[in-house]
C-alpha cells in the first residue's frame, strides 16, 4: 500500500478531495484506485462517454484522463471538458501511453496540467497529483479570504456585490417579490468604549450568526458590508410577510440579552433595520435600492432605535410606507 506522509494525511483530512480516473483499461483503474483510495474518493470509469457523465454529475476535483480509448479518446473529452462551463476549471492530467512530444504538446495545449507516461511510477504519480491538489486548496483559501470576513465569517462586500446582483436578476426576471436592506448596531461605539473592543467583536459575531440563522430560514441571506453594518436580502413568499422576517430578526437579538450598561442599567444590545420590499425592474437600480434603505435606517436611529423601517415601492417605485415595528 502506498505510504502518505504527514502533508498528504493533514490535507485529506481538510477535504476529501474526489479524483475521477478515465481509462479504457481495468487494471490501469486498479492501480490508480489502490494509489489514492485511503486518502481520497476515487470515481473510475472505462470511456470518456462515462467519464464526461461522472464528471458532470461528481464534480471532482482533479481527472487523471487516458488518451487511447476506443470511441472517443482522451483529447476529444479534454476538448468538451473545456468547453463546459461548470466543468472547464477542473484540472486534468493526462496518463498515457503515448510517449512522442508532439502528442504531450498537443495535451498541454489542449489545457491539461500535467502529462505521465505510461507505464508510471506510483509515487510520481501521487505527488504529482498532490502538488495539483495543493493548488486547488490555495485557490479555495485565496477565494474564501477574498469572499469572506474573517471577524464574522460572513460573506463579505465584495460577495455581496456579486450575489445582490445575482439575486436582483433572477428576481426581475421571474418577478417575485424581494426585500432588500441594512442592519447596523446600536450605540455600538458606546459598547466599545465602555467594554472593550476584544468585547465588542465577540457581540459582533454573536449579532452575525444570530441573524444569519434566522434570514437563513427564510432563505436570505446576510453579509458584511461596514463595522457594524451588515447588507441583507431574501424573498417575500406568500407564507411569510416581509414585517414577519424583520420582528424575527429584531427579537432574535434582542433574545440574546447582552447587557449594554453604557446606554442605562437596564439597556441591551439591539440593531435598527431599513429595508426595501420591491419587485427589481429595469427603472430603479440595487444601488438606489440599498441608498433607500440607508434612509429608512436613519429614520429609525433618529427615533428609537430597535425598530425597523420597511418601505414598499410599487411597480412605478413610488413609496408606500408600509410598516414601522
Ligand atoms: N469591536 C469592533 N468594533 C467595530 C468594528 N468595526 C467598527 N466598529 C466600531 O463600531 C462603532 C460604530 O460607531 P458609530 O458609527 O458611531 O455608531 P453607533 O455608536 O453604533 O451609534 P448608532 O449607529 O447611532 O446607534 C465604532 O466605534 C467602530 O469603532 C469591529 O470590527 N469590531
Amino acid at each position: 500500500m502506498p505510504q502518505f506522509n504527514m502533508e498528504e494525511r493533514r490535507r485529506a483530512n481538510e477535504q476529501r478531495y474526489t479524483i475521477l480516473c478515465i481509462d479504457d483499461e481495468s487494471v490501469n483503474l486498479k492501480v490508480l484506485a489502490s494509489i489514492f483510495k485511503d486518502h481520497y474518493n476515487v470515481v473510475a470509469c472505462k470511456s470518456a462517454k462515462q467519464g464526461f457523465q461522472h464528471a458532470l454529475q461528481e464534480n471532482p476535483d482533479i481527472i487523471l484522463l487516458d488518451i487511447l480509448m476506443p470511441e472517443e479518446d482522451g483529447f476529444e473529452l479534454m476538448i468538451k471538458l473545456k468547453l463546459h462551463p461548470k466543468l472547464t476549471n477542473i484540472p486534468v492530467i493526462f496518463i498515457t501511453g503515448l510517449q512522442d512530444v508532439k502528442n504531450e504538446e498537443k495535451g498541454l495545449k489542449l489545457g491539461a496540467c500535467d502529462y505521465i507516461q505510461k507505464p508510471f511510477n506510483s509515487s510520481i504519480v501521487r505527488a504529482r497529483v498532490n502538488t495539483h491538489l495543493e493548488i486547488i486548496r490555495q485557490r479555495n483559501l485565496l477565494k474564501k479570504f477574498a469572499l469572506f470576513d474573517s471577524l464574522t465569517e460572513l460573506p463579505n462586500r465584495r460577495k455581496w456585490l456579486q450575489d445582490s446582483t445575482e439575486s436582483w436578476l433572477l428576481a426581475k426576471q421571474a418577478q417575485s417579490t424581494m426585500v432588500y436592506g441594512i442592519i447596523d448596531v446600536d450605540h455600538f461605539k458606546k459598547y466599545n468604549d465602555h467594554y472593550g473592543h476584544h468585547q465588542g467583536d465577540l457581540v459582533l459575531r454573536k449579532i452575525a450568526n444570530t441573524i444569519k440563522r434566522q434570514l437563513y430560514d427564510y432563505h436570505g441571506a446576510i453579509f458584511r458590508c461596514g463595522g457594524e453594518e451588515f447588507y441583507f436580502y431574501f424573498p417575500v413568499s406568500k407564507s411569510f410577510t416581509a414585517s414577519t422576517v424583520l420582528s424575527a430578526c429584531l427579537n432574535s437579538i434582542t433574545e440574546l440579552a447582552i447587557p449594554h450598561h453604557a446606554v442605562n442599567n437596564t439597556y441591551h444590545v439591539s440593531v435598527s433595520i431599513g429595508a426595501v420590499q420591491l419587485i427589481p425592474n429595469k427603472n430603479i437600480s440595487i444601488e438606489q435600492v440599498i441608498q433607500q434603505a440607508d434612509e429608512r435606517l436613519y429614520s429609525v436611529k433618529n427615533d428609537s432605535r430597535n425598530a425597523f423601517s420597511l418601505l414598499e415601492l410599487d411597480l412605478n417605485n413610488q413609496k408606500i410606507p408600509l410598516d414601522v415595528s
